[in-house]
């Protein structure tokens, strides 16, 4: 992509994953409403996602947004997640469209489909149990925030149907550094490693899609969620498996 990719959120934990693999590789536009912590080489939007004219400053001249700005909390309160998750996500879609950007990946989550796993559990955290969610399924959401992140699913289905925009939507997992999430099997699952997240992001920019939902964790042998739609549509090839980590976090000797 030669136009700058605008990435919101780009403060936080999914953002420093994308930054640390991809950083060079973008004429980047970061915003976050909290000011850089390190002196960064790329423009920097410091402004709230729901300020509707500092979005659309922000997304002039972009050809792609990764949209990750929200409160990332499970637990987090309703009035929150409406704020800063559905209408964060909603000014950004808006303003997209109306600067002509090509394409948008939106940040959801494992939690807007997360009761699916209630009458499945422990087993669907396990290897040898097969069932796999494959992205066209409906929402099931385990908390109010994952509510949130359906819903911007929804309004990305609806501003790619009204307006054309290239959206898709990465239900991510649970990004750790360095190791899965120790003794946690629903973490380990859904691990996302950095170089995955990186890398998935990366293919969100350059692959040609319309509307997708796509699951962003890395080939672990506990997923429950398929990594097709990714592999097919985006070209994802991830490279790390938490069965490579004991479940104390540590590389086994023969990975
Ligand atoms: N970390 C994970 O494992 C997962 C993260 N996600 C999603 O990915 C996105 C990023 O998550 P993390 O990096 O983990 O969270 P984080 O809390 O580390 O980073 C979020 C960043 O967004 C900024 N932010 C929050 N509300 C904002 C607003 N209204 N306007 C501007 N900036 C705002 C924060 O200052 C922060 O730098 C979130 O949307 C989260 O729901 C989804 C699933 C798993
Ligand atoms: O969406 C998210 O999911 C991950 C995993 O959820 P958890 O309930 O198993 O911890 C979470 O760590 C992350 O903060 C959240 O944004």
């Amino acid at each position: 992509m030669d136009e700058p990719v605008l990435l919101t959120g780009a403060e936080g934990r999914v953002g420093r994953a994308i930054r640390g693999g991809i950083a060079e590789d973008y004429d980047w536009r970061f915003l976050d409403r909290e000011p850089p912590a390190e002196e960064t080489d790329h423009e920097f939007v410091v402004a709230d996602v729901t300020d509707d004219e500092a979005v659309r400053d922000a997304v002039e001249g972009v050809g792609a947004v990764i949209h990750l700005a929200g409160d990332p909390r499970p637990e987090a309160p309703w009035n929150s997640v409406l704020q800063n998750n559905i209408d964060g996500a909603q000014t950004v879609y808006e303003a997209a469209v109306d600067a002509g950007v090509e394409k948008v990946a939106f940040a959801s989550s494992n939690h807007a489909v997360g009761h699916y796993e209630t009458e499945r559990k422990p087993d669907i955290y396990r290897t040898q149990d097969d069932y796999l969610l494959d992205g066209s399924e409906l929402p099931r959401p385990s908390n109010l925030y994952g509510v949130s992140k359906a819903a911007g699913e929804t309004l990305g289905r609806y501003y790619h149907d009204e307006h054309d925009l290239s959206v898709v939507c990465v239900r991510i997992g649970n990004l750790t550094k360095g190791h899965p999430p120790i003794d946690y099997e629903r973490g380990q699952a859904m691990w996302l490693s950095y170089r995955d997240c990186a890398h998935l992001f990366e293919r969100c920019i350059e692959a040609d899609y319309g509307y997708e939902i796509v699951y962003g964790i890395s080939d672990n042998d506990r997923k429950y969620y398929s990594l097709e739609r990714a592999k097919d549509v985006l070209g994802y090839s991830p490279s790390d498996n938490s069965a490579d980590f004991t479940n104390q976090g540590e590389p086994k000797d023969d990975a």
